[in-house]
């Protein structure tokens, strides 16, 4: 029997109109502090995965977009040191607004193959090479 609880986590590949990818710096204080992820959070009890993605982009960022724009990438399936973390990754190239770090996170594009040498949380790395065989 696996002995970390499980937190499902939802993340959004945003891509921008040159192929770039939204990456946001996880505040300090926070779990992984300083490392660049992919906007998102964890999904509420009885909340679809979608539903969770459209709530965490809104809050976050300040931008609108809608399950059709959501399309399932890949997932991380990995163990830190208190969970276990399953985390869905979408990728979403239609959204209304311009994102900005609503709590005063910073804000970063790069494109997919930089990714490699960017400080992204350890679930993150292996989602990389199939991101950049989708887009
Ligand atoms: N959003 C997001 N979270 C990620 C990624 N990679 C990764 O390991 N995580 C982890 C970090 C957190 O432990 C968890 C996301 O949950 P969260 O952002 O809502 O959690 P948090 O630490 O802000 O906690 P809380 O204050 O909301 O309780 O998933 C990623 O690319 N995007």
């Amino acid at each position: 029997m696996n002995p970390l609880p499980i937190r499902m986590v939802v993340a959004a590949a945003l891509i921008d109109r040159d192929g770039r990818v939204l990456l946001a710096e996880r505040p300090a204080g926070k779990h992984l502090a300083g490392t660049w992820e992919f906007p998102g959070g964890k999904v509420e009890t009885g909340e679809t995965p979608e539903a969770a993605l459209i709530r965490e982009l809104r809050e976050e960022l300040g931008i609108e977009t809608e399950a059709s724009c959501l399309a399932p990438a890949t997932f991380a399936s990995h163990a830190y040191e208190h969970f276990h973390l399953v985390l869905m990754l979408y990728v979403c190239r239609k959204w209304q607004g311009t994102p900005h770090g609503h709590d005063g996170q910073r804000l970063r594009w790069e494109r997919v193959n930089d990714l490699f040498s960017i400080d992204m949380p350890p679930a993150d790395r292996p989602l990389i090479g199939t991101l950049a065989a989708l887009i």
